[in-house]
């Protein structure tokens, strides 16, 4: 089975987001991601992670402003400088949390504008990303998300994703896989693992049941068939990446907690969480 981390901007509503690192490692995870660790000090998250054995596996660049909608400024002409700025600060965590990849989200396309007049920005903030956090031994993660949950999100698509991985032609940049998007978007999922975890360019998957975004065994993905996918595809290609968790608990979430609705974790054969 593949390995599996647990989404902490996601998992565990519940708990205070500073208590979520022990609830994680208490389920058998070894390994959590989340969206961002700005609002706290990147020693205090190291010391989080040590105390429960944890490894932090990916987290996301500043998007700038989340609160006012925006969701990634790699896309957006004339954010350059704030661009960079964020890529910088990231990096520095990374290096704290001892974390190997950085998600750097596209941002939206703005109202009025064409996806095609945004893409050079887009190429030339990843190129300067890229030598970056090759300097400090990090990889750079795009990842394609759908546009019912994020409507103008500059990239959707897996095709669109790897084209843009090989336009910019650095080794340190991959595709972040999320396969609700995937399914939500172009379907035939099982078929673009095949056609993609053998490139070396996938660097991370992440995985929810779909149309809900909740637990992976609610709804129209059979994800046992697809973790055996990635297993024997993974087999043949030699990729040790991780799989992370990250879906909004439906099961567990009010009466018993996350931990109640990661029965479908619990049932897998040889379950990896680590
Ligand atoms: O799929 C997602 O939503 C996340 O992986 C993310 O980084 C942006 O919200
Ligand atoms: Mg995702």
């Amino acid at each position: 089975m593949p390995r599996f981390a647990a989404n902490l901007s996601m998992l565990y509503p519940e708990l205070d987001f500073l208590d979520r690192f022990e609830a994680a490692a208490k389920d058998g995870f070894a390994a959590v991601e989340y969206l961002f660790p700005y609002a706290y000090e990147a020693r205090e998250l190291a010391s989080r992670l040590a105390a429960n054995g944890l490894k932090q596996v990916l987290f996301n660049g500043p998007p700038g402003d989340w609160e006012r909608g925006e969701r990634g400024l790699a896309c957006l002409p004339g954010r350059e400088a704030e661009f960079r700025d964020g890529i910088l600060k990231a990096i520095d965590y990374a290096a704290a949390l001892d974390c190997p990849r950085i998600h750097v989200m596209a941002g939206l396309v703005p109202e009025g504008v064409e996806r095609e007049t945004v893409q050079p920005t887009y190429l030339e903030n990843l190129r300067w990303a890229a030598v970056e956090a090759a300097k400090a031994g990090r990889d750079v993660l795009i990842e394609p998300i759908n546009t019912r949950d994020i409507p103008r999100f500059f990239l959707n698509r897996q095709d669109h994703a790897h084209e843009l991985v090989e336009a910019v032609g650095a080794l340190n940049v991959q595709v972040q896989m999320d396969l609700y998007h995937c399914q939500i978007v172009e379907g035939d999922v099982a078929m673009k693992i095949r056609k993609y975890l053998p490139t070396g360019r996938v660097g991370h998957f992440q995985i929810a049941g779909v149309p809900d975004r909740n637990e992976p065994d609610i709804g129209e993905l059979n994800h046992p068939y697809l973790f055996e996918v990635i297993d024997e595809v993974s087999a043949q290609c030699g990729w040790q990446g991780w799989v992370g968790c990250e879906y909004r608990p439906r099961r567990g979430a009010v009466a018993d907690g996350t931990s109640a609705g990661l029965g479908w974790l619990r049932g897998l054969p040889r379950a990896a969480r680590g």
